[in-house]
Order: C-alpha cells, then structure tokens, then sequence
C-alpha cells in the first residue's frame, strides 16, 4: 500500500509498505474531478501537478491528517500506479479493507458550501443541510464503501470546513441513502441479506460499467479479480455466482458441525442462566488484563477444578469481548462437551471455530473453497478432515487480511478425541500472528499443561490462585440462588439465614456444588429445609456420594441406577423418547410421561431435563459415575450396558423403521428439505440409528454377531430401511464409517460366514450409494437397488422393494467393481481425491466424444464408438439429446446430467459411471452412452 506524506520541509513523498507494517494513516474519500486535473501517481514520483486543481484535495487531506496526529494519508487518485496491472487489480480488490482500517476518513464535498448564496429554507435545518443531501457524493458508486467500511468518517465542505461525522449526521444520511442506522453503525454488513445490500448501491453510477459491481466486493466481501471488458452483467453474474458458491460452502461446514453460538445459548440456559456479578470478576484480573492488552501476550489459559466456573466465565468474557471490541473484530469459539460425541473431538473444534470466522468475515472462505471446491462437503467430516481443516485455518490465521481475531476454547479436557493434537495446534498457532489472541480452559491436567508449556506468548490464570476472587463471585451466586429459592418457597427469615450461612460455609468456592444443593432443596418441603441443610456435605464427591446414597434408597433404586448407567454412556444426550426406547423398564409407562419425569427427578441432581432432553448435570457427576460409583451403578462393568444399548436399539429400529417414513413419496424428494412429521417416526430410533454400531464396538460383542445373530437378522430386514432413516437425519456420513468398522470387526473373525458376507455386500453397497441416498432418501430403492450388481446380497434380501415401474433396467454385471466410492459435490475439475476411511474411486473417467442415437425404427440404438443396443419396442418418434440440454417433457435426462426424469420430475439417480455423455430418449424408452464406453437402456412404465 502507498502513503502519502508531507515531510518536515513540507514536501510531498510517497512511501510503499507490507500489508503487515502499515502505519495509522488517514483516508480521503471524494468525488473525482477532470481526470487531467487530478494529480497521479507519476506527478508525485516526479514531484509535479501542484498546478492542478485536484492538489488542493491532498493539501486539505494532508493537513487534515496533521491535526488529527497522523503523519500519512491515502487518496485514491495518487495512491495507486495504475500502469502496474497487477498492482491496480490488487488495489481494486483491497480498497475496502484500506477504508476499513484507516484511523479516520475525511469526505471533501467540492459540491457543498459552509455559508451557501441560496439560504435553506427550514429554519431548524443548517444552512448546509440541502446541498448536503443533493451532493453527488451520494450517488456515486464507489462512495458507498467509503461511507460503509471506516469506523469514523467525517465530512467537511470545499473551504474545508467539517459538517459532523456519520454518526452524528446519521439521520440525514439514512434519510438521503436508505441504510439502515446500524449499517451505519458499524454492525457487520454479513448481517444484512445480499437484497438489501444490493438495494443500497441501486441509483448509484460509476463512471466505469464494470465498477457498479467491483465498488460492491468489499461489501459482500468477495475476491474477485477484475476483469475490464467484461461489461456491466458479466461482472454482475461472477459476482452473484461467487457469493453462490460461497453460500453453499458455508452452508456445508454449517450441516457438519453444530453451531457453537446455539451450544453457547444453551450452557447457558441448562446452567440457569449468567449471572454477570459472577464473572466481572475476570474483566480487572491482572494476568487477563495482559492478555487483553499486552500484544506479546497471546494465549490465555484458564485453569480450575471441576466446576469452579470456568464455562460460565468464558460465556461472560464472550459476552464482555463482543460488548468491548471494534465491531469488525471476530470472535470464535467451541464449547466441548465430553457427554456429546458431536462436540467433544479436536476435528469438531475446528469445524467449529471455522464456522464462526467465515460467517464473521465471509472473504476467509477463500481458504476453505481452495479444498472444498474439489472435495466438496467430505472434506469437512472424511477421515483426513483434521489435516484438511489444520491447514485451513493456520493459513486463514495468517492471513493479513484478517480482522483482528479471538479465539475462545472452554473444557480442553472434555474433548475426548485427539486432545493432544488439538494441543499441539493451539500452542503452535497461538504464536503465529499477533492479531489473533486465544482463551482457553480446562482442568489442572498435567498433561495439558505438558503440553501448552510448548506455546511462547502465553499466560496462566489458576481459579485456585484467584481463591479471594472466586470466592465473592461464589458468594454473589449464592445469594442470588437462595434469594430465589427463599422467594419461591416462601422461606421465612430464619431458614433463609440458615441457608445462606450453611451455603457460604461449606461452598468451597464451588459453584457447582451450590447450584446442586440448590436444585435439591428446590424440591425439599419447605418444613424440611433445615433437617436436610446439615446432610449436604461439603465437597463435590462427597455431595454425589450421598445423592447416589439417597437414591440406593428409593423404591425405585435399581431403575434409577440403570438409567444413570445409560445416561453416563450414551454418545450425546438423549431425548426422552429415545430414553423409553432405550430402557427396557420403561417401556410400560412409555405413555407416561410425568412418571418418566419423576423418575428422572428421582436420580437427584445428576440429571436434568431440558427441553424433553435429558443431560448429564456435568462431566464431573459422569466421572463420578463410571469411577466412584461405578459398583453400584455399573456392577457387571460398561461392556454389560452398551451392549444392552446395542439389544434394545436393534430391537426399537426393527420395530419403527419402514419404507417411507416420512411420506416423502417422490423418489427424487431431497433429504435437505422436508418438513418433519407429527409424531416424528423416527423420535425413538433416531439416536439408534446413528450410534448401535458404536455400543456395538464398545460391548462385549460376541453373540450378536454370530451367524444368523440379532445383527444379521437386522440387516437382512432392515437394511435399506437403516440407510433411508439415515438420510432422514442427515447421518449418511456416520452410516459409512459405522458401516466400516463393523466390516473390519467381521473381518477379525477369522473363517468365512453368511454374517461376514452380508456385512462386506452392505458395505460396499452403502459406499457405492452413498450420493444416491443422501441426496434422496427413497433412492435407496430404486438407484441403489438398480445399480448394484445381480449377485449383491443386499440386492436379492430386497428385490421386492425395487421399482416395477422399470421395464427394462441397466444391465448390471455379477459384481462390485472396481469403483468403491465416488466423491460427489465437487464443482471444479478434480486433481486429487482421498478418504482414507472408505478408499479412493479407482475407476478413472475418460470422456470420448461419442453420439448415440436411435435408429430409423427406433429398435437400435447406435454409437460412434460402435456399441449397439437392441431395444423391444418400435418406436420412429426419436429425440436425440445432448446430456447438457434443459428440460424436456416425457423421459429425459436432467439438465446435470445426474437424473433420468419424467416431466421434470426426478426418477432415478445415476452413479457417476452411469452418467451420460449423450443420451436418447423415445417415448418411454432412453439410452445413455456412458465416457467409459458402456451403453444401457431403461424402459419405464
Ligand atoms: N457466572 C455464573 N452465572 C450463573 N451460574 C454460574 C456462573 N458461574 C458458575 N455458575 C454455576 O456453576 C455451575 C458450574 O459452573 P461451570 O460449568 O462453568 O464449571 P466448570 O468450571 O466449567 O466445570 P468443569 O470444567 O468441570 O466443566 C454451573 O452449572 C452454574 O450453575
């Protein structure tokens, strides 16, 4: 970037810098005069064009900039050496981000005078108000960015008197532009729908055609290259498909992982709420204050004892930081949750903090779409997605054009996969780039501390070594949580005081242990207060230890006991009616809703039930039971109740999964949009579904996977069912890899069986399909079916589901070949596919030019590679269709050459082998000429 300078002698220089050493400058935004009398880029390097008029625009801006206390400033008419192309196209692409940075931005209104010759008639308004509104300033293209992108933007007439600022002129430019007030504000413009951003530049003119749509990159914040030449619409459509495709690609790292801003809502809500007296304890810490201010300080690691607080203080410091940064900051962040396998893994950090950036600063995209442009949404959850997502986001972290950035981390211990390398990352990034500043949280585990010992730049806050502190904000908590018991249950003062006391006490600076005893007492009579107040013993364990004694002596103990077991080793939390299904006990009062809730009341505080969904109170109480209480609540050991997990899912799929289950009743129906049934079918099954085959691996597997064991069974009667449910709930994905270990489990077993045989048919048939059926769930019958092969196991078990309003169907050969997978959603050419997970497509495409056609009688259909295909019926009504054509009515080919339809209407899915580089289509009957070679025919009823 080239700034402007005037040096001590008073002459002009220009002096070039890196985008990572540029100064605090200023900013001139303006309307252009005669382009001869605008002074150039040359005229500076040549010290010329003081005689034009347009140096009295760098004079004022100059000066400007001097009295605000900055030595540089930037103008777009000298700034840029426009006969370096290169530099221009750059120039173009940055002038959004130069406004955006600038220390302040001056606006010189040639057109509007301090004291006008016409007076303006409305007395209140000032005399400069009606040129204000008529200047051209605002109907011109470019100045749309320069009003939107600086924080401060002040506007000063020709004789260099300023008017006011966009904030404190926010009414009238809202009243002459139709921005919206926090637009103006400084809210991020991702905020507003690309429409209404769109409306903002209509009546806008550029000299130049192209420019109406390159004046809008950095508002949408695309990369675009300029392209002069290609007119007004041509820039226009790239830039429409550009934001398109980004879309998509957001969209796509949005369907993998959960959105940490919804997990955030509900901590927060499951806990109770944020108590901000609890955590502004943190906001004058001095080790936080270094982190926050100091730039050498980039990591801050905070540390505690379980349930200490830590989570609930890293929402209020989130909360804080987007309260206190520059609007255009970006904050990120993940919560791990070791009780959901969706949000406890290193890969499902990333995706996560990643969601959060581009959606900030959506031009980050840039390094997503370098990968994901050829792999499509796989690369996001394949098994190779932890080096794709790295290498993501070190390169975005080093962007220099990213925004200054936060990255928050909360429960390092609870990310239960690849911990370690998550570590390594986190200390090796944390040093990269001193505008990215991190948090992270987790317990006193040496092994984390091991290994963040390796980050430079970092700092520790123990909430031990902050005991005073924890202790108020533990106390605040407490008299907040007994002042609200005391109010519901009406204690009187004595019993208010004597829980205050016993709470303040014994509290331990825990506030995990207040809000137990909290939610106990909420459900104590309130005659019974002070009896119960001297049996909560202080100390987390011991205050579990004695909510696992009080339950040992219920009536209902032993089921209590089983469903503490099953709650503790589910893979995420579950819903109630996946609980019913889930625990045999219940099933005689499935209907019964209020005596489930009691029963889950019943397991004291471990539990609560949010929203019909039951978690685990905290990772301690799940600790506490699969260690301390595990004799009691798991007696036979953990194999035991996976494997009673695995029993019971086998059994509640076996009974509710169907052909169709949601009536979707279109075979091209798409699985991304459909509107979920009342009742859900799939409510009891759905966590069945995802997660068997890993109660499955963690059991003691061996009598369900004997021939003809409850596995088998299942497959062979619900096989195709399985994978259409799993499409349902958008777990395709899952399916495979559960599909994959239940292969390499059989394949350890040694001799050949019928069990072993099905299971290697199933997995290659969902492997090979997979594009089929996550696409359209009911594909599952009819492409998957169709184009496997004759002697697939799958095939033949459900040869009734298969279409019989297909006639004629693609031969098929006996066997699998040689193609495993096929990689579907990449847009661009593919230079490289892998997934270690499920094997690399073996089979290479080559596209030959070839035509097919019917012949005269419409019974043969030729090709110029020679193959020829018989057809029964005798047809002459004969179209011939190249695969790129649009729509026709009858039998046809999509126009992505992806479906064989009717009337517009998707009918059947063709793998990528099937697909046709030309095709024929007569009356009922089409042909498709494959690349490889191959010729099929369908006929249609
Ligand atoms: N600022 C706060 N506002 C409201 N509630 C709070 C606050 N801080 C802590 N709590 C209460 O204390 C409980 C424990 O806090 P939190 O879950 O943050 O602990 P933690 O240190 O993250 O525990 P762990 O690391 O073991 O998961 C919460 O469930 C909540 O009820």
């Amino acid at each position: 970037m080239h700034l402007l300078k005037y040096g001590e002698d008073g002459e002009l220089t220009i002096a070039k810098f890196n985008e990572d050493t540029i100064p605090s400058y200023a900013i001139l935004s303006h309307r252009w005069g005669a382009e001869a009398q605008e002074v150039t880029f040359d005229d500076i390097a040549r010290t010329i064009g003081k005689d034009k008029s347009g140096y009295e625009k760098i004079q004022f801006c100059g000066e400007q900039a001097r009295q605000d206390g900055l030595q540089y400033f930037w103008i777009d008419t000298c700034c840029i050496n426009k006969a370096n192309k290169a530099e221009f196209s750059w120039a173009i692409q940055s002038m959004f981000r130069w406004y955006r940075n600038a220390a302040r931005c001056y606006v010189y209104l040639s057109d509007v005078t301090a004291s006008p010759q016409g007076t303006d008639e409305e007395a209140s308004a000032p005399l400069w108000d009606s040129d204000f509104r008529k200047s051209e300033w605002f109907t011109r293209g470019w100045t749309l960015q320069e009003l939107l992108a600086p924080g401060s933007v002040e506007f000063f007439t020709r004789e260099w008197e300023k008017l006011g600022d966009k904030l404190s002129l926010i009414q009238q430019i809202y009243e002459i532009t139709g921005i919206p007030r926090p637009a103006l504000q400084g809210v991020s413009l991702s905020q507003f729908s690309i429409n209404e951003r769109l409306r903002w530049k209509e009546h806008r003119k550029t000299t130049c055609e192209e420019d109406g749509t390159y004046s809008l990159l950095g508002i949408f914040d695309v990369d675009l290259a300029p392209v002069y030449g290609e007119g007004a619409a041509g820039a226009f459509r790239r830039l429409m498909v550009e934001i398109e495709k980004r879309e998509r690609c957001i969209k796509d790292i949005r369907r993998t992982c959960t959105d940490p801003r919804d997990d955030k809502k509900r901590i927060e809500n499951t806990k109770g709420g944020l108590l901000k007296d609890s955590y502004r304890w943190i906001l004058d810490n001095a080790s936080f204050q270094q982190w926050h201010y100091d730039p050498q300080s980039r990591l801050l690691w905070i540390k505690g004892d379980p349930g200490k607080g830590k989570t609930m203080l890293l929402c209020g410091i989130i909360d804080e930081l987007r309260r206190s940064i520059a609007k255009m900051d970006l904050v990120s962040y993940f919560f791990c949750q070791a009780t959901d396998s969706r949000i406890n893994s290193a890969t499902a950090v990333l995706r996560g903090l990643l969601y959060l950036l581009v959606i900030q600063q959506p031009s980050l995209i840039f390094y997503v779409r370098e990968k994901y442009d050829h792999a499509g949404k796989d690369l996001f959850e394949d098994a190779n997605a932890w080096f794709a997502l790295t290498e993501i986001l070190a390169k975005m972290l080093r962007d220099p054009r990213l925004n200054a950035t936060y990255l928050i981390i909360d429960a390092l211990d609870e990310c239960v996969t690849d911990l370690p390398k998550l570590l390594e990352f986190v200390a090796k990034q944390s040093s990269a780039s001193s505008r990215v500043k991190w948090i992270v949280s987790s317990r006193n585990w040496p092994g984390i501390e091991e290994q963040l010992e390796q980050a430079g730049h970092k700092v520790r806050l123990s909430l031990e070594l902050n005991a005073d502190s924890v202790s108020a904000a533990v106390n605040i908590f407490i008299q907040q949580k007994v002042s609200k018991l005391a109010e519901q249950k009406k204690y009187d003062a004595p019993t208010h005081n004597a829980v205050l006391a016993r709470l303040t006490s014994n509290a331990n600076d825990t506030f995990l242990w207040v809000a137990l005893v909290c939610q106990d007492l909420q459900a104590t009579a309130r005659r019974n207060v002070l009896k119960k107040l001297d049996l909560f013993p202080p100390g987390l364990d011991a205050l579990y230890k004695r909510m696992m004694q009080q339950i040992s002596e219920s009536d209902d103990a032993e089921l209590c006991k089983q469903m503490l077991a099953l709650i503790a080793l589910v893979y995420r939390p579950i819903t109630l009616e996946e609980l019913v299904a889930l625990v045999k006990q219940l099933e005689d009062i499935a209907d019964d809703t209020d005596s489930i809730r009691e029963i889950i009341g019943l397991c004291g505080s471990f539990l609560t039930l949010r929203d019909g969904i039951v978690y685990l109170v905290h990772q301690s109480a799940k600790d506490f039971l699969l260690a301390k209480a595990a004799g009691e609540v798991l007696p036979s050991g953990t194999e035991v109740i996976h494997h009673a997990i695995l029993v019971r899912s086998l059994q509640v799929m076996s009974k509710t999964l169907k052909r169709d289950m949601y009536g979707l009743q279109a075979f091209g129906h798409t699985a991304k949009k459909f509107k979920l049934p009342d009742p859900d079918p799939l409510a009891s099954s759905r966590y069945s579904c995802v997660y068997w085959v890993d109660h499955l691996c963690s059991s003691d597997h061996i009598e369900s996977l004997q021939d003809g064991g409850a596995i088998e069974v299942f497959l062979r009667n619900n096989y195709l069912y399985w994978l259409e449910a799993l499409s349902l709930c958008k777990s395709i994905p899952k399916g495979l890899l559960s599909m994959a270990k239940l292969q390499s489990i059989v394949q350890g077993m040694g001799k050949a069986t019928s069990f072993k045989a099905l299971v290697q048919d199933a997995h290659r048939f969902v492997m090979y399909h997979k594009g089929a059926i996550e696409n359209s769930p009911l594909q599952a019958y009819v492409s998957a079916l169709l184009f496997s092969p004759t002697a697939s196991l799958v095939r033949k078990l459900f040869q009734r589901e298969e279409p019989e309003w297909i006639t004629i169907q693609p031969a098929m050969s006996n066997n699998w070949s040689a193609c495993l997978q096929t990689l579907e959603g990449h847009s661009e050419s593919v230079s490289s596919i892998w997934d270690a997970s499920s094997g690399t497509c073996l089979q290479t495409l080559e596209i030959m030019s070839s035509n097919v056609a019917f012949d005269s009688t419409g019974s043969h259909l030729h090709t110029d590679i020679g193959l020829v295909a018989i057809i029964a019926s005798q047809r002459s009504d004969v179209t011939v269709n190249k695969t790129q054509q649009s729509i026709h009515l009858g039998i046809c080919i999509s126009s992505d050459g992806t479906w064989i339809t009717h009337n517009a209407q998707k009918l059947l899915w063709l793998p990528s082998e099937y697909r046709p580089i030309c095709s024929a289509a007569s009356g009922r009957f089409i042909g498709i000429a494959t690349g490889s070679g191959k010729i099929f025919t369908c006929c249609f009823k």
